[in-house]
C-alpha cells in the first residue's frame, strides 16, 4: 500500500491548496492512502529554524501576488486576512482532536477554518468564530465540546506537539504543506510545498491530470 501523509496549519495558504489540490485525487489514486495531519507551524519555524516568508517583505508581497494568481487557477476561494499571522493554536487542537477521535469530518473541519480565516477574514483565534464554522459540520453539541472540552486536554496538546515534532525531526519539515510519501520498494521521499502535486503523482506512478482534474468537486462549507 502507498500512503501520503500531508501536515497542514491553517495559518498556512499554500496548506489549503495542498489540501484542496490533493484531496481532489483520493478517490482518483486508490492505491494510495491518504492521511491529513494538523501540526504547528509556529512549532515547526523554530524547530527547524526556518522564518516565516511573511516576515521578508518582498516574499511577502510576492506571496500575496501568486496566491491571487492562483486561486483562480486552482479554484480556491481564497482572500488575504487583513490581522495576519494570527495565532493558530487553537484551531490547530480542535483540529487534532478530531484526528484523535478519527472523524471524517476532519477535512471539512479544516477547510472551514481555512474559509473563516483566509476567505471570511474572521478571527481564527475566536471562539465564537470557530464554533460558528464548525458547529454546521460536526452539529452543535460536538462543536461546542470540541472548542471548550476536547481541544484542551493534556493529550490533544501533547499530540499536537508530538507531530510537530515527528514532521521536523523523522521527516525534515521546514514549511507547510509538509508531505510524506512512501510507496512498497521505494524509498520514502517528502515534498514541500502545493505545486508538488505532480511529482507526488509521479513518484505514486499516478496518473496527474492537472489541480482541477476532470469533475472534481469544489468544497462548499
Ligand atoms: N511553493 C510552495 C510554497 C509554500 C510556502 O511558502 N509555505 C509557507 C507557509 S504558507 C512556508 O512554510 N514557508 C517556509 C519557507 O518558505 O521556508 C507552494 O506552492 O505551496
Amino acid at each position: 500500500m502507498s500512503k501520503l501523509k500531508l501536515y497542514y496549519d491553517v495559518v498556512s495558504p499554500y496548506s489549503w491548496f495542498g489540501v484542496e489540490l490533493l484531496m481532489r485525487y483520493k478517490s482518483r489514486w486508490p492505491s494510495v492512502q491518504f492521511e491529513l495531519v494538523p501540526f504547528s507551524l509556529g512549532g515547526v519555524m523554530q524547530l527547524s529554524e526556518n522564518q516565516p516568508p511573511a516576515t521578508n517583505p518582498k516574499k511577502g508581497a510576492q506571496m500575496l501576488k501568486e496566491i491571487n494568481f492562483l486561486k483562480g487557477m486552482y479554484d480556491v476561494d481564497i482572500g488575504y486576512p487583513k490581522d495576519f499571522p494570527q495565532l493558530t493554536l487553537h484551531a490547530q487542537r480542535i483540529l487534532t482532536a478530531l484526528r484523535l477521535q478519527k472523524s471524517d469530518k476532519l477535512e471539512a473541519a479544516s477547510k472551514a477554518f481555512w474559509k473563516l480565516y483566509w476567505r471570511d477574514e474572521k478571527s481564527i483565534t475566536s471562539k465564537e468564530d470557530l464554533f460558528a464554522y464548525l458547529a454546521p459540520i460536526v452539529g452543535k453539541e460536538h462543536a461546542t465540546k470540541l472548542v471548550e472540552v476536547d481541544s484542551q486536554t493534556p493529550q490533544v496538546k501533547q499530540e499536537l506537539i508530538r507531530v510537530t515534532k515527528e514532521a521536523v525531526e523523522v521527516h525534515g519539515a521546514f514549511g507547510a504543506p509538509w508531505i510524506v510519501c512512501e510507496r512498497e520498494g521505494k524509498e520514502a521521499m517528502a515534498f514541500f510545498g502545493s505545486d508538488k502535486v505532480e511529482a507526488i503523482a509521479y513518484y505514486f506512478g499516478v496518473k496527474y491530470e492537472g489541480p482541477c482534474p476532470p469533475g472534481y468537486k469544489q468544497s462548499k462549507l
